[in-house]
């Protein structure tokens, strides 16, 4: 069931603590009551001591009760700040796996709607977000029961006291409450306003080259920086000023309680002189825990404004998954290696909301094993997206993949994409180079040495050693992960493109024929017309659609 945060603020949190959380809660409030009743009862034994010692009639059995009670809040208090920690910090862990593994299972299209900025809003800030303050609420929550055993104390020592307090913390609370929301509006404002200032940080660094040859745009980002920063400080110092009213506010609303119980209490009824100075230091005892209680309320809202999104994300992941379901994963039923990859009028289109964007297809591709293939296209013709169709990493809108003839199965999408290794033209090259335990360390050493990398980083515990490498040279790493893994089909997007004509000629007359002849099957988007014949067969792209280009090309590959 799921909880309206418009009828219950703090549902969310609610919500996440009922999905995630593991805490044994009767447990917990047992040793919260403990914690604040021990504590309420050594204030209450000292309290009662004071009366006994002006009078002469102080009894050990007092002081034992007072140690009794001090252990007592010393276990029960030890208790819940470990378990608090232990229990948030596990909670976080299992939010941030959850989301993680939910992300590992959604299909890259979905990912890629969702967007970087909001995953990393959920699984970074908001969980960080409930690690710093979940240990203040749990201070607060047993403030709280300190506050109600305290005030039943009062109670039972003069109830007009008791009343009368009561009402003037109440509409003392309500106010503070309504000042602490202004000093977190003002501060939301001013973080909101760092964090374009972080933007602007991040042009200043980012395109610290261009800025440092235009000092017309250098000065025009200054001036950007220097109004952000400045709004940002009035911002700060109108947030400061409101949380200086609220702390004046707070501690004149203190004397206030004590004018209370001192004159006001009197005036009412016959409550003897005793009473009120107890009930005085009472309320006095009282006003810590009290002040720790009201603090948290607007750390509550923080809380449960994380927990909110986090819960949306989840949400939309889930909502993601039930788009695409993913049925438990089944092998393909091809062994050991596939003859014939085809593509049968598949199409695919990117949407804008309610519009198509562009529109791959209808791809007709049939792609026998150990060729190579060179499918050429200019900006924006649909050659990337045609590689993620290939390998099913986006589903196609219409028509089939079929290996030796047989249509692959939406369970069988996995096991037909473990068939791949890519490097794609916007490929992250993994600081891991061998995956596999089982790789060969010699295999690695040839690849580095063929790839001309072998002076540049070298491979420590499956590691590179550095991937701090020109673009070219990162590729060459990314090619050699992709290698390692050892799979039928490689696919290859641009990868020439930031390679010198020296290597350019080497990967194409001598890695590409030497991968061919290992029986691989390559598929490689390239602008190289000068090393075409090298491919067994050559497609062209244009607006989506594609031909295979079956006249010959003139020239060698072998010219330089
Ligand atoms: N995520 C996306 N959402 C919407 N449209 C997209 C998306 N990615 C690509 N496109 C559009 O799809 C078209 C084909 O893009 P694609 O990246 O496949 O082209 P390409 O042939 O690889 O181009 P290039 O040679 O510039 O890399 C482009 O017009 C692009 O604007």
């Amino acid at each position: 069931m799921s909880t309206h945060p418009a009828l219950n603020p703090y549902g969310p949190l609610l919500r996440l603590l009922r999905q995630e959380g593991r805490i044994d809660l009767r447990r917990m409030l047992v040793m919260l009551a403990a914690s604040g009743l021990a504590n309420t009862g050594v204030f209450v034994s000292i309290n009662e001591a004071f009366g006994h010692v002006s009078s002469g009639t102080l009894h050990w059995r007092e002081g034992a009760l007072f140690a009794i009670l001090v252990l007592l809040y010393l276990m029960a208090q030890r208790y819940v700040l470990q378990t608090g920690a232990r229990e948030v910090e596990q909670l976080i862990f299992r939010v941030r796996m959850g989301l993680l593994e939910r992300l590992q299972r959604c299909e890259l299209l979905e990912v890629e709607r969702l967007g970087q900025a909001r995953i990393h809003a959920a699984i970074g800030a908001d969980t960080r977000t409930l690690s710093q303050f979940s240990i203040a609420l749990v201070l607060a929550a047993q403030s709280m029961l300190l506050v109600i055993f305290t005030a039943g104390y009062v109670y039972y020592l003069a109830p007009v006291a008791f009343f009368l307090s009561g009402l003037f913390i109440a509409g003392s609370a309500a106010i503070y409450i309504q000042k602490s929301r202004a000093v977190n509006e003002a501060l939301a404002r001013a973080s909101m306003r760092e964090s374009e200032l972080h933007n602007t940080v991040g042009e200043v660094l980012g395109g610290f080259k261009e800025l440092k040859l235009s000092s017309v745009k250098a000065r025009r980002v200054l001036a950007d920086a220097s109004e952000l920063t400045a709004s940002t400080a009035d911002l700060r110092t109108e947030a400061q000023g409101a949380l200086a009213g609220s702390l004046v506010f707070s501690q004149t609303a203190f004397f206030l309680l004590f004018g209370v119980a001192v004159f006001l209490v009197p005036a009412f009824g016959s409550t003897s002189s005793t009473a009120i100075v107890k009930s005085t230091t009472a309320l006095l005892f009282m006003f810590g825990p009290l002040s720790t209680m009201i603090g948290a309320i607007p750390q509550l809202a923080v809380v449960s404004a994380a927990a909110e999104s986090i819960l949306g994300l989840y949400d939309e992941l889930d909502a993601c998954l039930a788009a695409a379901p993913t049925p438990a994963d089944r092998p393909l039923p091809i062994a050991p290696s596939f003859a014939t990859i085809e593509l049968e009028d598949v199409t695919f289109h990117y949407r804008d909301r309610d519009s198509v964007a562009f529109s791959t297809g209808p791809v007709r591709m049939r792609i026998t094993r150990g060729e190579t293939i060179m499918i050429t296209g200019g900006n924006g013709s649909g050659k990337s997206t045609l590689m993620r169709l290939l390998c099913a990493l986006y589903p196609a809108d219409a028509g089939h993949i079929l290996v030796d003839g047989r249509t692959v199965g939406v369970d069988e999408r996995q096991a037909y994409r473990d068939r791949f290794a890519a490097v794609f033209s916007d490929f992250h090259l993994f600081r891991r180079a061998v995956f596999e335990a089982m790789s060969d360390p010699q295999e690695v050493a040839r690849l580095l040495v063929a790839l001309e990398v072998d002076e540049k980083t070298g491979i420590r515990d499956g590691l590179f050693a550095t991937v701090d490498l020109s673009t070219g040279q990162r590729k060459r790493l990314a090619l050699i992960t992709a290698l390692l893994e050892h799979r039928e089909v490689l696919l290859l997007d641009e990868w020439a493109a930031d390679q010198d004509p020296h290597f350019r000629r080497k990967f194409y007359l001598e890695i590409l024929p030497h991968l061919k002849a290992r029986g691989l099957t390559i598929i490689a988007v390239t602008h190289d017309e000068r090393y075409f014949p090298v491919a067994d067969r050559r497609y062209h792209m244009e607006d989506g659609h594609i031909v295979e280009i079956t006249h010959p090309v003139e020239g060698t590959a072998d010219e330089q």
